[in-house]
C-alpha cells in the first residue's frame, strides 16, 4: 500500500505493531499479540493450569462468528455479529469464549478497523504466533447491525449436516475435514458446558476440565492429525464414550480418512492447507463487503502525525517505524518540501522505548521520531522523505504527501473549563479552496461498533489571518472529547488530521 491511506495505515499497526510501541488502542495499552505470550496465556484465569488458553477461544470465535454464512443469499460471515448476547445465548454458541474474545480484541476497533477485522487478526496471530503458518491478512470487514441467522454446526448434527452447513458456507467436504483440524489442533472440549461428552476431570493441572483434541493443545502442529491416525487420540470428539456427539469421528473418517493421513504423513502440507483455508475462512463476509488488499507492513512508515500552527510557526512530531530492524543508532533523516520548493532536513533520534515486535520476535522493528520540531509554518510541508543509513526512501519518487491544509491552530482557547466551553480555531492555507471544515469524533455505540460525528467549522465571516499563509476558522465546542480536523478541498475528502481536545488549549 502507499502512504498515506488511513485504513491501510491502521491495518497495518493492527496487524504488525503486535507487542510494543504503538500496538496499543493508545499509548500505555498492550497489543493484541500480548494477550497470546505465552501462548498458554488464559485472560480469565491466569494460574496456567485452566486448561484453556486465550488462542484457542480466539480461534474457536472466529470459526463461530464465520459459521453462519450462506452463500446463497450472501448474509452472514465474518462480521462480529456474534457480539451480540442475542447470539452468544444460542445453544450453538455456548461458552464464554465469544464473550472473552471481544472483551480483549475490540478495544483496538477504531474507525478503520471494524470489530471483524480485530477478531479476524486475532484468529490470525492465534495461528502465528502459536507455531501455525502465516496467514493473509485482509481489512475491511463490516460489523453486522444484528445477530445473524443461525448456523453453527453442533457435535450432535448428522454427517450430512455438518456437509450441508459448510456447504452453505462455501467450503466442500474435504474443506471441511481439513478446517475442523486446522481449528481443533487447538483447545477442546470444556466439561462445564458440555457434560454429556467430557467429565470432570478432577485435574489439578487441568482446574477447568478441558478435554484437549490432542497433546499439543496451545500451539498448531500436525499432532490433531497424527494421533487421530495412531489411534492413539483423546479427541473428545473422536473417542467420546457417546457416539452421537463424537462428530471430528465422522468428519474426519468420511473420506476415509485420506485427508487425516495425507496431515498425519506431511506437517508442511497441514500448515499449508491451514495457512488457506483459514485466510478463506476469515475472508468469508456479507455479499457486497469490498475487502482490503493483503495488508503488508511498509518497510518505512511515518506514522502518528501531529502537526500544528503556532503563530509563524508549524510544530510537528512524528513517529518512524523502521521495519525489520533493531538497529538503534541508524542514521535516520527526514527530508521535507515546502510550499515554496526548498528541502528542509533534520535528523530523526531514536525513540525510547522504542521497539514493537511481531509472531513472536520473528519480525522487529524499531522507531525513530521527533517531539515538536519547529520549522516556518509559512513555508509549511507538502511532502516527506527518508533516508536510512543513507538509502532513500521516497515510495518510488511519490514521497510521503503531508497534507498541510487544516490544522488546528494554537489560537485556540478555553473560555471556561468547568463547565467545557472552548473555542477551536482551525488554520485553513490561504489559496485552497475549501468549501467545508468540519471536526470530528469517533465514539462507539452500545455494540461496541464505532460512530463518527462531524460538527462543521463554519467559514469566518470576516477573515482573521494567522499569518501570511492561513486565516482561522471557528466554531465553539462544550465538551472535552478528542476531535480531529477533516475538510472538503476542491471537492475532494482530505485526510483528517491527529486528534485534539479542548483542555489542551490556553485560558482565552
Ligand atoms: C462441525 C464442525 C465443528 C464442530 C461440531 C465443533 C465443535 C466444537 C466443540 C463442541 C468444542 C468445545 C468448545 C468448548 O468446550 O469450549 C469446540 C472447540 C473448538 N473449536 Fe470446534 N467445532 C467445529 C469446527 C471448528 C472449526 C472449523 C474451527 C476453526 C477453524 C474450530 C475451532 C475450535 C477451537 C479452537 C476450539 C477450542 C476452544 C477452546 O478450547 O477454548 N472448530 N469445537
Amino acid at each position: 500500500w502507499t502512504y498515506p491511506n488511513l485504513q491501510l495505515d491502521a491495518l497495518d499497526t493492527l496487524r504488525w505493531d503486535q507487542i510494543g510501541y504503538n500496538s496499543g488502542p493508545n499509548p500505555n495499552s498492550p497489543g493484541i499479540g500480548t494477550f497470546i505470550a505465552p501462548c498458554t496465556f488464559f485472560t480469565s484465569d491466569t494460574s496456567g493450569n485452566s486448561g484453556r488458553s486465550n488462542a484457542a477461544d480466539w480461534i474457536r470465535t472466529a470459526y463461530h462468528d464465520m459459521a453462519t454464512y450462506n452463500q446463497t443469499d450472501g448474509t452472514g460471515g465474518l462480521d462480529a455479529s456474534i457480539r451480540f448476547g442475542a447470539e452468544q445465548a444460542r445453544p450453538e454458541n455456548v461458552g464464554d469464549a465469544f464473550n472473552n474474545t471481544i472483551n480483549v480484541v475490540s478495544g483496538h476497533a477504531n474507525r478503520y478497523v471494524s470489530v471483524a477485522d480485530t477478531l479476524a487478526v486475532a484468529a490470525v496471530m492465534a495461528f502465528e504466533n502459536c507455531g501455525g503458518p502465516q496467514i493473509a491478512f485482509r481489512g475491511g470487514r463490516v460489523d453486522a447491525t444484528e445477530p445473524n441467522v443461525p448456523g453453527v454446526p453442533q457435535p450432535q448434527d448428522t454427517l450430512d449436516a455438518h456437509i450441508a452447513d459448510f456447504a452453505r458456507s462455501g467450503f466442500t467436504q474435504t474443506e471441511m475435514i481439513s478446517l475442523v483440524a486446522c481449528g481443533h489442533s487447538f483447545g477442546g472440549v470444556q466439561h462445564a458446558i458440555f457434560p454429556d461428552i467430557v467429565p470432570d476431570l478432577d485435574d489439578p493441572t487441568d482446574t477447568q476440565s478441558v478435554q484437549h483434541f490432542d497433546t499439543t493443545f496451545t500451539n498448531f502442529d500436525n499432532n490433531i492429525a497424527s494421533e487421530y491416525i495412531a489411534g492413539t487420540t483423546q479427541n473428545p470428539l473422536v473417542v467420546g464414550s457417546n457416539i452421537t456427539t463424537n462428530s471430528d469421528q465422522r468428519i474426519f473418517g468420511s473420506d476415509g480418512n485420506a485427508t487425516m493421513l495425507s496431515f498425519a504423513n506431511s506437517a508442511e502440507l497441514f500448515a499449508s492447507t491451514c495457512s488457506t483455508l483459514i485466510a478463506r475462512m476469515l475472508d468469508t463476509v456479507p455479499s457486497g463487503v469490498q475487502l482490503t488488499e493483503v495488508v503488508t507492513p511498509l518497510p518505512v512508515k511515518p506514522t502518528n502525525l501531529v502537526h500544528i500552527l503556532d503563530g509563524d510557526n508549524m510544530v510537528f512530531t512524528l513517529d518512524v517505524r523502521i521495519w525489520n530492524s533493531t538497529n538503534t543508532s541508524m542514521a535516520v533523516v527526514m527530508l521535507w518540501d515546502d510550499h515554496n520548493g526548498a528541502t528542509n532536513s533534520t535528523t530523526l533520534p531514536a525513540r525510547r522505548l522504542g521497539t514493537s515486535s511481531a509472531i513472536n520476535d520473528l519480525y522487529k522493528a524499531t522507531w525513530y521520531g521527533v517531539d515538536e520540531l519547529t520549522f516556518d509554518g509559512v513555508a509549511g510541508i507538502t511532502t516527506m522523505r527518508f533516508t536510512v543509513n543513507g538509502d532513500l526512501e521516497d515510495q518510488n519518487g511519490l514521497g510521503f504527501p503531508v497534507q498541510d491544509s487544516v490544522l488546528f491552530s494554537t489560537s485556540s482557547c478555553s473560555f471556561s473549563r468547568n463547565p467545557i466551553l472552548a473555542r477551536i480555531d482551525v488554520a485553513v492555507r490561504n489559496g485552497v479552496n475549501a468549501t467545508r471544515v468540519f471536526l470530528e469524533h469517533t465514539s462507539f455505540d452500545s455494540t461496541g461498533a464505532p460512530v463518527v460525528t462531524r460538527i462543521d467549522v463554519p467559514p469566518p465571516t470576516q477573515a482573521v489571518a494567522v499569518n501570511s499563509a492561513y486565516s482561522v476558522w471557528s466554531t465553539n465546542l462544550t465538551d472535552n472529547l478528542f476531535y480531529t480536523i477533516g475538510a472538503e478541498i476542491d471537492g475532494t475528502l482530505i485526510n483528517p488530521t491527529w486528534a485534539n481536545q479542548a483542555q489542551n488549549f490556553k485560558s482565552c
